[in-house]
């Protein structure tokens, strides 16, 4: 599991974090909103300017436009659009007292050493600067007082912030995030900049927060007990685990990994735990948010925690391409060749765009009455981050807070509200930049030294997720959501 160190824990690092945040303010202050602006709007074009198709620009820009009104905004080109009407909605849930995971369904995985418990340490965050933000955007989170519950106080404070709530029968606060998205949107990255974020925060800069990744529990438990060095291609559609018949071992793969991050967050290893992993069925939502509320019944529990969904979407195809090279390095395809490793991960794609349901206002709704209904009076919150964030997705935030909120919730609610907001000038121009450079980098070398036979990263891209595959991805997506709406 992926994990970053909490805040300052002695003199120095306390120092280099003060110095960061000097850094940090003192850039604010001196770039003003108007090259915000004017860089916004060159590296937009510059990035769609990439597309030989020259009506694409136009064409994204007017359906980001159009989204911006849109109250239940799921997708940029309209596709992922939830309708009012639609049951796409959750499903009515019966009361539960004991959740399957806190009944240890999955502990034989642990009591076989089939998942270790450490974190991989450090994640490696991609190389930012949290620059171009006015000071006054953070008017909010500079009013959090600095003694709250969720600040650092002073260097020498290596203990954990513990403030008892009345509002949470005495138990203190803790979040799960559970990240929804599509594969190779860029949840894994969003997410480790998350914590970047919460740890740039004064008032939450200390907060341990821990990614949990039902990836990575899927290779540890597929490569390493297997006896195998990398995953195996699938063959079949029976041999592969991301088709929709064979969806059990994935399931497993989440279940485990939820109940790491509830039996950690429960024994105070951290904070915050994100649970990175597609949750793309309205289903698998609903088993975790089962999961949360019985944690919160059980009187046996530590804590209290409030679940915070973060939907990610990116469904500009340059920008798929890009992120689509980068995983065809990463552990699944470490050693399998390019084409060979792009061909998989589009037809894990495929796969996933045939089963996938947003999370709508409607789901949010329903969550909303079975906290009411189980009368746990919990809070719940959603935000959305179209990557990069050029989308702003501000009026797409849902939140529910408890009668009576701690100001924990307060805290990372602004926190969230500001990440979503910002996102695009803290995160997502360097993103862009980097797939800009990457596609007239490539094109560069192309040029220098044509091969033979065209195989290049760009026309092996190009050719395996051209435009009629991004058309087949859309449909396989509405096929979806009409099915489930005829199914209601
Ligand atoms: N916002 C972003 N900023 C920088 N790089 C990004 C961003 N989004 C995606 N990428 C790039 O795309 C690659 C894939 O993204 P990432 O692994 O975060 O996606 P994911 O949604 O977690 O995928 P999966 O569900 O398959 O694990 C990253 O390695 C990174 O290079
Ligand atoms: O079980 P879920 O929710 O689809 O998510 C887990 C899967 O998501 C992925 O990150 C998608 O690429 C896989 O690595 C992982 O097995």
């Amino acid at each position: 599991m992926e994990s970053l160190q909490p805040g300052p824990r002695n003199g120095l690092s306390f120092i280099r974090f003060s110095l960061d945040t000097l850094i940090f303010f003192l850039l604010f202050s001196f770039l003003p909103d108007l090259k915000v602006i004017v860089y916004k709007a060159q590296t937009f074009q510059s990035v769609l300017s990439y597309n030989t198709d020259s009506g694409v620009s136009e064409r994204v820009l007017s359906r980001a436009g159009s989204q911006m009104g849109s109250p239940n905004f799921i997708s940029r080109n309209g596709s992922l659009k939830s309708n009012q009407t639609s049951a796409n909605s959750l499903f009515s849930l019966g009361k539960k007292n004991y959740s399957n995971l806190l009944l240890n369904k999955s502990s034989y995985y642990y009591q076989n050493d089939e998942i270790d418990d450490d974190h991989d340490g450090l994640i490696p965050l991609p190389d930012m600067l949290l620059s171009n933000l006015s000071i006054d955007d953070f008017s909010e989170l500079s009013r959090v007082d600095s003694g709250s519950p969720l600040s650092f106080n002073t260097p020498r404070d290596n203990r954990r912030r513990s403030v008892v709530k009345e509002s949470t029968g005495g138990k203190r606060s803790k979040f799960i995030f559970i990240l929804v998205g599509l594969p190779a949107v860029g949840k894994s990255t969003i997410s480790a900049q998350l914590i970047r974020f919460i740890q740039s925060n004064p008032a939450t800069h200390s907060l341990r927060c821990l990614v949990y990744n039902a990836g990575k529990v899927r290779r540890k438990m597929s490569f390493k007990n297997l006896g195998k060095l990398s995953m195996e291609l699938a063959n079949n559609s029976s041999d592969d685990l991301f088709n929709p018949k064979n969806s059990e071992k994935k399931e497993k793969y989440a279940r485990i990994t939820l109940d790491k991050l509830l039996k950690e967050l429960d024994r105070d290893v951290c904070d915050v735990g994100i649970f990175d992993a597609t949750n793309s069925r309205v289903q698998r939502r609903q088993f975790v948010f089962e999961e949360i509320c019985a944690y919160n019944e059980n009187p046996e529990s530590n804590f209290r925690v409030t679940p915070m969904v973060l939907q990610i979407t990116c469904d500009e195809p340059n920008f798929i391409r890009y992120n689509v090279h980068q995983k065809s390095f990463n552990e699944d395809y470490f050693d399998k060749p390019y084409e060979y490793a792009v061909r998989d991960f589009a037809r894990r794609l495929k796969n996933y765009y045939s089963q996938f349901t947003p999370f709508s206002c409607e789901e949010f709704n329903s969550l909303v009455k079975l906290i009411n209904d189980r009368g746990l009076g919990h809070g719940v919150f959603a935000y959305n981050i179209v990557n990069t964030g050029l989308v702003p997705s501000k009026h797409l935030n849902n939140n529910h807070f408890p009668t009576n909120f701690s100001r924990e919730i307060v805290q990372m609610v602004n926190l969230m509200e500001s990440f979503v907001e910002h996102y695009t000038r803290m995160f997502g121009y360097t993103y862009i930049e980097r797939v800009k450079e990457f596609f007239n980098e490539e094109m560069k070398n192309v040029e220098a030294k044509p091969t033979p036979g065209g195989l290049n990263y760009l026309s092996t891209l190009g050719s395996i997720l051209d435009e009629e595959y991004f058309g087949e991805l859309q449909q396989l997506l509405r096929r979806n959501l009409e099915n489930i709406n005829i199914g209601h």
